[in-house]
């Protein structure tokens, strides 16, 4: 395969490069930077950890290097953590330009922001709710000149999940002017392929790996069938056997709600392991010392909701659990290539219910291979059964005395309130829309009860006039 230099990328920008272990291109990034370079739109679709950040980071770079103004380029990510990641990976690979960014996501500080964007960074790195916010309140700043608007995890900015992002791209699209170059990318590009086509409108150029398996070759993939009521106790038995067997590797556990992963990381710690919690009902400070304690190894066991599922890139994660199967497949294949990154080996592992299977047989399809069992000696996690379910319960108690579901409505509310919109208003609305549903469908099964009486009606009255015509044939016989 061809080096960098051989893609077009300049000198200092392959040295660069070279210098933070990038030697050889991926093939992501062997595909996707002529067309970038050559000022096509592009759509990557690649495997979890297989360097699409770079992929698009270099080329940018290098079109910056040769027309440096700013704001040269917009880059929108979903959580607030991957803006951070992405903005050091273009300070990090810019360095030698004195590349200036600026990194907009919610939970910091909007006026610090709002200075910092009227500094005309050459690359602003944002997640769309609080650019979006930004644009709506002040002009102080213009995306009118960008070059380059990047999606990074783009089928996820797409799609209507627990946060909608739809609002907000339609606010910043109508900011970006029209003639820009577009690159989308991501590890599950493809059910959103024609909204994203929407997006890229300069015929763009797409590529697709090749492999027929969906996630990492490198990637051990374990389902464990656990009845619901002893998940707990098999999650810390699992989580003993890893640390008495592999002192230095670290574990991210996902699990599905903000209470829930509360609740683990309490548990976890009064078992003694060391673990930090991330999810998006902790302060932004905290979320971001909870993963700087992470990944600078010194607390190994994350535990998070999917606000960390996505893009995050920490080396020495070997361990991926889930405690609770995805949904989405799709959702699937981005936590567990929070492992097996960038060539290494990693293991992740599934914990799967009676109620779940149907779950795994939709991952198993999608990501085209299936996933083995993983065994463990029932015996060890019985005699820890009860002292685990007892912790659980003394946790559960001690959190609700915190008013944890209190504030998670508190902050629904602010979030409305940031959104512009007014909470009660907005109770109203759906409890008024809830009423009118109820409605249409009383109405809906109301029409078509009618319309199942008036059936019966028409066929009795047809059986009568068979039955009549069959007595008068048979009175004529006679
Ligand atoms: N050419 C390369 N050679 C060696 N390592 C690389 C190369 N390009 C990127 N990497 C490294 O690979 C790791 C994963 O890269 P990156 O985070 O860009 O993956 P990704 O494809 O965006 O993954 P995800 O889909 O999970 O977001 C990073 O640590 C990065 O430094």
């Amino acid at each position: 395969m061809a080096g960098f230099r051989e893609l077009g990328l300049a000198p200092w920008l392959v040295a660069q490069a070279e210098q933070l272990g990038l030697s050889r291109p991926t093939p992501v990034q062997a595909a996707c930077i002529p067309p970038t370079l050559q000022g096509r739109d592009c759509m990557g679709c690649a495997k979890t950890g297989s360097g699409k950040t770079a992929a698009f980071v270099l080329p940018i770079l290098q079109k910056l290097s040769e027309d440096p103004y700013g704001i040269f380029c917009l880059v929108l990510t979903p959580t607030r953590e991957l803006a951070y990641q992405i903005a050091e990976q273009f300070r990090v690979l810019g360095k030698p330009l004195g590349l200036k960014d600026c990194i907009i996501v919610g939970g910091m500080d909007m006026v610090a922001q709002a200075l910092d964007l009227s500094r005309k960074p050459h690359v602003v790195i944002a997640t769309p709710g609080r650019l979006a916010d930004h644009l709506r309140s002040s002009n102080t700043f213009s995306l009118k000149k960008i070059k380059f608007l990047v999606l990074d995890e783009a089928d996820r900015l797409l799609e209507q999940g627990c946060t909608d992002f739809t609002k907000d791209l339609e606010v910043i699209l109508a900011a970006v002017p029209a003639a820009r170059q577009t690159l989308l990318f991501s590890a599950t590009l493809t059910d959103t392929l024609n909204e994203l086509k929407g997006l890229a409108m300069n015929k763009p150029f797409f590529w697709e790996s090749q492999s027929e398996v969906r996630t990492v070759e490198q990637l051990d993939q374990r389902y464990l069938l656990v009845p619901e009521r002893v998940k707990d106790a098999y999650l810390v038995h699992l989580i003993q056997t890893f640390q008495d067997q592999h002192e230095d590797w670290s574990i991210i556990i996902f699990t599905n709600t903000c209470k829930n992963c509360q609740i683990l990381n309490m548990m976890m710690k009064r078992f003694n392991f060391p673990s930090v919690a991330l999810h998006s009902m902790l302060k932004q400070k905290q979320r971001f010392a909870a993963l700087a304690k992470f990944k600078s190894s010194v607390f190994k066991i994350l535990i998070a909701t999917d606000v960390a599922s996505r893009g995050l890139d920490i080396p020495t994660v070997q361990v991926v659990i889930n405690h609770n199967t995805p949904g989405l497949p799709k959702i699937y294949i981005h936590r567990v290539g929070r492992t097996a990154r960038a060539g290494r080996h990693g293991i992740a592992i599934t914990l799967v219910t009676q109620y779940d299977i149907h779950l795994v047989h939709a991952i198993e399809e999608q990501i085209k291979m299936k996933l083995q069992e993983f065994s463990m000696e029932e015996r060890d996690v019985l005699g820890i059964l009860t002292q685990v379910n007892v912790v659980r319960r003394e946790c559960e108690i001690k959190l609700e005395a915190t008013d944890f579901d209190e504030k998670k409505e508190i902050n629904k509310r602010k979030q409305m309130i940031l959104e512009g919109k007014d909470p009660d208003l907005e109770e109203k609305r759906k409890t008024e829309l809830a009423r009118i549903k109820k409605k249409n469908n009383e109405f809906r099964a109301r029409v078509q009860q009618t319309l199942q009486e008036k059936q019966e009606l028409q066929m009795r009255r047809k059986l009568r006039k068979r039955v009549r015509r069959q007595q008068k044939a048979a009175g004529k016989e006679s």
